[in-house]
């Protein structure tokens, strides 16, 4: 196995750009092929997530070209008129792109079949798959209920009104509105359960603005989606920066002195993500912000008590962070974590307690008290790009540490690594 000796960092500084955002990049993709005409599409992110959305596209015959450094697409749209592809649609481990898909086909005319790596079959499905069948949707399971691989037979859903169980992932409700505007007739959508990971929500219902469908809501309780609408086409769109990958840049420069600027969110990103910079400032960071950019500098860290429900994944740096806080860090509300790459409550409360912290893991919570002595170990990553990148930051605060299997991160940042030796002294 592949490992990547991390020796202590001093100090950073300087500025980085950051890669597309995965969230919008896979959904303006989608919503770009289902469009009439052409949509280009800039800042683009080139990862492993938006390969298995842009295969899709390709099997279901949308005409997608990319330039060299593959940031800037031009799709081609086809009106939701999609090919039935000849081989099983590989999604990976991307729920960005399993869950909208699945929606969508469902909806459209065809025969597919979606499948993806072993962890996708244990990641569950079941509350979009009941949803769409309440519809009148044939999709069925092909080996466990509830879970991936799925075979749908597309055909005319005629809208109504229909549940969903938001209490899992916010994923399920964001590919139920997608697919919504190409039934024949208006859907009402309500919400069974505490809807989590909500600001998600907003980056669907922005994205598909943009597209030109509106969505009405009451509170994120119940939703609104007229039937029978076309998406249309974008000129040129531009992919926000990725907040989930900012953090692990907001968190290096509260850990370590100098300072970073980060360019590509800010105050006005759409993306709930930008959250984790409030909840540094907490924390003790100094933090400038403007428009479309950070620029951070270290303060004293203190331990905090925060319910981390809406932003799921940047609150994963937050507890490497608070290996470096002056008292112990408690993350509450997260228990969507278990049902995610891999079950990341256990899997860093497991690797935290290596390098020397006292962790309780509760079912939807961490508590994390800061080592009195650092380990120098070998983190475990099981093929969790977060878990990789979030515990770079043991080296950020000057401990030694080894990253087991980094090209993990290849998932939603394939240049992490370099991207934080160019900001490490
Ligand atoms: O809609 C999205 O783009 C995402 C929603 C979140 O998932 P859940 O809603 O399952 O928490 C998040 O963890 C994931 O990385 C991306
Ligand atoms: C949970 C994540 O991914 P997915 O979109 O596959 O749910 C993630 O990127 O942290």
């Amino acid at each position: 196995m592949e490992q990547l000796r991390l020796e202590p960092i001093n100090k950073v500084n300087g500025s980085v750009t950051l890669p597309g955002s995965k969230s919008l990049s896979n959904r303006i993709l989608l919503l770009a092929a289902l469009a009439k005409g052409t949509t280009v599409v800039e800042n683009l992110l080139d990862s492993d997530d938006i390969r298995h959305m842009l295969g899709a596209l390709k099997q279901l015959g949308v005409q997608v070209s990319l330039n060299d450094d593959k940031t800037v697409a031009t799709v081609q749209g086809v009106g939701g008129q999609f090919l039935t592809p000849a081989e099983p649609l590989f999604l990976g481990n991307a729920g960005t792109a399993y869950r909208p898909l699945t929606a969508v086909l469902a909806a459209v005319k065809g025969d597919y079949e979606l499948v993806g790596e072993p962890r996708m079959e244990e990641r569950p499905i079941g509350h979009l798959v009941d949803a769409l069948q309440a519809l009148g949707g044939d999709v069925s399971y092909l080996k466990n209920k509830d879970y991936p691989p799925l075979k749908i037979v597309g055909g005319q859903i005629n809208g109504g009104d229909v549940e969903i169980d938001g209490s899992i992932s916010s994923q399920f409700l964001t590919a139920l509105l997608m697919a919504a505007p190409l039934f024949n007739g208006d859907t009402n959508i309500t919400i069974k359960g505490t809807l989590v990971s909500k600001p998600y929500i907003d980056i669907t219902l922005d994205v598909m603005a943009r597209f030109g469908i509106s969505v009405t809501h009451d509170d994120y309780k119940t939703f609104t989606v007229k039937g029978a609408q076309q998406y249309q086409a974008v000129e040129r769109i531009m992919v926000e920066g990725d907040a989930s990958s900012a953090s692990y840049f907001v968190a290096a420069a509260a850990i370590a002195g100098g300072e970073i600027e980060i360019k590509g969110v800010g105050a006005k990103s759409v993306q709930g993500d930008i959250g984790f910079a409030k909840v540094m400032e907490q924390v003790g960071a100094k933090i400038d912000w403007y428009d479309e950019r950070l620029v951070v500098r270290k303060g004293q860290l203190k331990g905090v008590d925060i319910d981390a429900n809406a932003i799921p994944d940047a609150a994963m740096t937050l507890a490497t962070v608070a290996l470096f806080a002056d008292g112990p860090t408690a993350i509450r509300n997260i228990y969507n974590w278990r049902v995610k790459e891999t079950d990341r409550l256990h899997a860093m409360a497991t690797e935290l307690r290596k390098v020397g912290a006292e962790v309780v893991e509760g079912e939807d919570f961490i508590e994390i008290t800061p080592p009195k002595h650092f380990n120098d170990v070998a983190i475990d990553t099981y093929d969790d790009h977060r878990i990789a990148m979030c515990f770079a930051m043991v080296a950020v605060g000057g401990k030694p540490i080894t990253i087991n299997d980094p090209k993990c991160t290849y998932k939603t940042f394939p240049t992490f690594f370099n991207v934080l030796a160019s900001v490490s002294q």
